[in-house]
């Protein structure tokens, strides 16, 4: 899916929270979204999910303006923060209304459940807990894999690796790497963990005061060295 950013701006005040003359995303990536705190990224993230209106520009996925239509939903995955699920929910209701969203059937939805199953564990699959009692890795994870449940061609991702132990973070970059392959999938993904990014994009952006700064290949961690300088992590 062809992302498009042009002449994106979003302001709060004074502050400029994102300032993007002219992005092209084409080929099927796994695009890391690094920037320091405040740097823009979930604005970003949630002006590409229309979930904030811009002040001025676009952002176009195959050619449609997120703002102007709807058809895209089915295609984008995205998990944000807590938000997106639902309390009151245990994670087999909230599931199952996700797949009915989706018009999957029952045995379609086991399946696709399935495949995340060690991901998931077993607070989530096995005990009868509502969402509101999970830990907050444990939400974290069912909101990842709702955001994949659908195969969408374009993931959103703010934060996946946030709250996670390190066998989650670990499975966690398999999965993604495994999913972009499999669908050809586009994969956006923030986070202030360097080695978690270079381990798992094959792209690196770099965002500082809601601007673009750099646009890196990273085939074979080619931009752990820049990304190490930029921000000044030592040996
Ligand atoms: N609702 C809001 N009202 C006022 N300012 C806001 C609002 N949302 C974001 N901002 C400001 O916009 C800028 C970008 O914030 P944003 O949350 O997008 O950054 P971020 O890169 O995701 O940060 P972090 O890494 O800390 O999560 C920050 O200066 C932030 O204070």
């Amino acid at each position: 899916m062809e992302i498009k950013i042009q002449n994106l701006k979003k302001t709060y005040g004074s502050k400029t929270a994102v300032d993007i003359p002219d992005y092209t995303l084409q080929a099927p990536e796994i695009l890391g979204l690094m920037g320091n705190n405040g740097a823009g990224k979930t604005t970003l993230f949630r002006l590409m999910l229309d979930l904030l209106k811009a002040d001025s520009g676009s952002v176009c996925l195959d050619g449609t303006d997120v703002s102007q239509s709807e058809d895209w939903k089915l295609r984008v995955g995205a998990y944000m923060d807590e938000s997106f699920l639902i309390d009151y929910l245990t994670p087999e209701e909230y599931f199952q209304f996700c797949g009915r969203m989706y018009g999957f059937d029952a045995a379609t939805l086991h399946e696709r459940i399935h495949r995340y199953e060690r991901f998931l564990g077993d607070e989530i699959l096995k005990e009868k807990k509502y969402i509101r009692n999970l830990s907050a890795g444990n939400k974290q994870k069912m909101g990842i894999v709702t955001a994949l449940l659908h195969n969408p061609e374009l993931v959103i991702l703010d934060e996946p690796f946030n709250f996670l132990d390190p066998t989650s973070q670990s499975l966690l970059k398999h999965l993604l790497q495994h999913y972009h392959e499999e669908h050809k999938a586009t994969i956006l993904v923030s986070s202030h963990n360097l080695s978690h990014t270079v381990d798992l994009s094959t792209r690196i952006v770099l965002l500082e005061q809601g601007h673009l700064l750099r646009d890196l290949d990273n085939a074979d961690g080619a931009a752990g060295k820049e990304l190490e300088d930029y921000f000044e992590v030592k040996e």
